[in-house]
């Protein structure tokens, strides 16, 4: 098990729906001095790269990598990692010192976990992980063939950027933020108008607003969007590993892609530390230990699209009684 430091560099990922200003936020980001030490990725699900020849138009010196052979998510394999390798080994022969930030552009169809999944890699120990989603505020609503998608994003996102303000009015920005609001609670809103300030926020946090991102996986998400449920699971008591395990795996088959974010802090295995458990759809983080205090109970919140609190406790019927978890829905719809 590993930890990274506030000096670890981080790996952001940056998602949000087509056409929803992500190229964008990337190229203001890019013209601040805060960028000067940053790789960028770019994956296009089509077969031109027009995003890959938008972004370097102001910096003819970024290390940048454009990624083919359409969206990440579904056709990665290895392509993503020699996108990387590449970055980080020509920035090596560069001698310009290590990346304080690598920025992976996806494609607005891709899905967050799967690539999550492959960079699994290069997270914790060597990159910090996060994850950035644009909201287009002219049209932040989904229909019903873009709402799993969309929803995937969002709900993993440790940040929401509201983009297009300036082309709406004060209501709707109001309206666009209880969209964000509904699908995660527990993110950080960026809503500045001024587009450097809105990609310093969102790409470059200070410390401070770092934090803040940090706790976050702490905050239990309420949300009464119809098809948004999140439910809220407790041990009785430290729960053994295998157990929490299997658990874990029986509600990532269950759910499948309709299992959006699980986050929690739990005692296992008799150690008294709580445990970080951190998912991304049905992609896990290695389980890190905190120093959080286990004050209001050990829990695991978990949020997932078209899922009733009947199935979860079906599922959970299997276990016996010491190791059930007691589940309720803390969202209105789902109760
Ligand atoms: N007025 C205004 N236009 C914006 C803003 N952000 C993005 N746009 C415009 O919206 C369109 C799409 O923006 P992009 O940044 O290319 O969006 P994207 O999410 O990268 O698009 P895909 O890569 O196709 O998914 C472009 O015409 C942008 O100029 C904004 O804050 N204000």
């Amino acid at each position: 098990m590993t930890t990274s430091s506030p000096t670890t560099p981080e790996f952001v990922l940056l998602t949000g729906s087509l056409g929803s200003g992500k190229t964008t936020l990337l190229c203001d980001y890019l013209s601040l001095p805060e960028s000067a030490d940053t790789g960028v990725i770019v994956n296009e699900a089509g077969e031109i790269n027009v995003d890959g020849a938008v972004v370097p138009s102001g910096r003819r010196d970024l290390p940048m990598t454009l990624l083919g052979n359409g969206c990440v998510c579904c056709s990665f394999g290895d392509d993503l990692h020699s996108a990387i390798d590449e970055l980080l080994e020509a920035r090596r022969q560069s001698g310009a010192g290590e990346f304080r930030r690598i920025i992976l552009e996806t494609s607005g169809l891709a899905m967050p976990s799967p690539i999550l999944r492959s960079l699994m890699r290069y997270d914790r120990a060597e990159y910090r992980l996060r994850i950035v989603s644009t909201l287009d505020a002219v049209d932040p609503s989904a229909d019903d063939v873009m709402f799993p998608i969309r929803s995937a994003q969002l709900t993993a996102a440790q940040s929401i950027v509201l983009t297009k303000l300036d082309r709406v009015s004060h209501g709707a920005i109001a309206a666009a933020e209880r969209v964000a609001r509904e699908y995660n609670p527990a993110a950080v809103l960026v809503t500045t108008e001024d587009r450097s300030a809105r990609a310093r926020v969102a790409l470059a946090p200070s410390e401070l607003e770092a934090k803040t991102v940090a706790s976050q996986f702490q905050a239990i998400a309420a949300t009464d969007h119809s098809r948004l449920g999140v439910f809220f699971a407790q041990w009785p008591g430290s729960v053994p590993w295998a157990d929490l395990g299997d658990w874990l795996e029986d509600l990532a088959g269950l759910c499948g892609d309709r299992l959006l974010r699980v986050k929690g802090l739990l005692s296992v295995g008799g150690v008294p530390r709580p445990i970080l458990i951190d998912g991304v759809g049905t992609t896990f983080a290695e389980p890190r230990w905190t120093d959080a205090e286990l004050a209001a109970g050990r829990g695991i919140v978990i949020i997932a699209r078209d899922v009733s609190l009947d199935e979860l406790t079906n599922m959970s019927g299997a276990y016996s009684s010491d190791v059930r978890p007691a589940l309720r829905a803390t969202s209105k719809r789902a109760a």
